[in-house]
């Protein structure tokens, strides 16, 4: 089977509710949707949502990188060898993570069908099932609590709590929420680097005198500050997860090396894709450090993929795989399923994406 033309389109996805971090606010998902399609007629799918505050990708400069610069090397490859075909992406340009994630995706999605089989269990098999968190978007506290209760009586079991900026806003989000969905459901925080390093020190601090039990916390601080990272990690109780700053293989060999963290969020737009993520899990199962897979707001195309990384590997105990749930549509047909707080990985071979409705195709 060999990859013979590809084909770059693009979805835009209205949100339930507007999606607000400490850094960037969204209404929509703006997908970049790929079809990989061999000469047997067989097509792959990927997608690279264009998350330019923590990837520096843009809409244009991911089509620029796939139609221009590293599409046109991969045609002609054998899809049977993977190996050939991610030295090629990883060296064909630097950057372009989002590019790159999506165009690996495609090529395992096609590596699945080829061998009949479904990518959780060419990833290690583990599970089938994985829950995942439900994101609240910073807001107001009011507003974080009503959202926090509704998710809670959709079944959720796991909140993942925006905050970042304003700390003593922060804390009576914190607070506000604890006391309004009880001590059973999980409390995950993402600063989204919204903090300095002693602030974070001094905010967590009062999270954990004040006994909100937090389960951990994502990126307090700057993605490229590592000491500052690891002055919080060495500084607090409560563990401290890696997002913008485990960016791909090199940062996350570096964090590890220096212990700036307790846990890792694997993403494919950070990593490069599944091969990059895969190599992740690996380091950080070596050094017995947990990870999360985690997700941009996306697609169920990237969903399913990470989905199937989560479910695979062992190490990966967290999924934050959120993003088709708060988009308003799903135009995937196929590929992982939700029941509540339960992914439901496929046993259909590749991603088991069938269709992509209402794509619309840029030259
Ligand atoms: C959607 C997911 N739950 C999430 O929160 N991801 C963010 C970044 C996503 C974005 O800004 O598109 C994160 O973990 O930082
Ligand atoms: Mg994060």
């Amino acid at each position: 089977m060999k990859i013979k033309e590809i084909k770059i389109g693009k979805v835009s996805i209205p949100l339930k509710k507007p999606f607000k971090t400490a850094l960037r606010q969204v209404n929509s998902a703006e997908d970049i949707i790929v079809k990989v399609i061999a000469d047997t007629g067989e097509v792959g799918f990927g997608n690279a949502p264009p998350t330019a505050v923590i990837t520096g990708d843009s809409q244009d400069s991911i089509i620029a990188a796939i139609r221009d610069t590293i599409g046109p090397k991969l045609i002609g490859m054998e899809i049977d060898n993977l190996e050939a075909i991610m030295t090629t992406l990883d060296t064909s340009m630097l950057h372009n993570s989002s590019a790159k994630a999506a165009l690996d995706i495609a090529v395992y999605d096609l590596f699945g069908k080829l061998y009949g089989l479904p990518l959780y269990k060419l990833f290690g098999g583990y599970r089938n099932l994985m829950e995942t968190d439900l994101t609240i978007s910073l807001n107001q506290p009011e507003e974080m609590v009503r959202d926090s209760l509704e998710a809670v009586a959709e079944g959720y079991k796991a909140l993942k709590i925006k905050v970042g900026g304003d700390t003593a806003l922060d804390i009576k989000r914190v607070q506000a929420i604890r006391a309004a969905v009880g001590s059973n459901v999980k409390i995950r925080l993402d600063a989204n680097q919204g903090w300095g390093p002693k602030e974070a020190v001094r905010t967590i601090r009062k999270f954990e005198d004040q006994g909100l039990d937090i389960e951990l916390i994502e990126q307090p601080v700057k993605a490229h500050d590592f000491a500052g990272l690891k002055y919080v990690t060495d500084h607090v109780e409560t563990d401290i997860m890696a997002d913008e700053a485990a960016f791909g293989t090199y940062e996350v060999f570096q964090l590890l090396s220096m212990s700036a963290c307790d846990l890792i969020n694997i993403k494919l737009m950070k990593a490069g894709g599944l091969h990059n993520a895969i190599k992740i899990a690996h380091f950080a199962e070596t050094m017995g450090i947990e990870c999360m897979m985690g997700c941009m707001l996306e697609s169920k195309v990237g969903i399913t993929a990470a989905a199937s990384i989560a479910a695979g590997k062992k190490i990966v105990t967290r999924a934050d795989l959120d993003a088709a749930v708060l988009l308003a549509a799903d135009p995937v047909v196929g590929g992982v399923s939700f029941c509540q707080d339960q992914l439901i990985i496929p046993d259909s071979p590749g991603l088991g994406i069938v269709d992509i409705i209402g794509w619309q195709e840029v030259k």
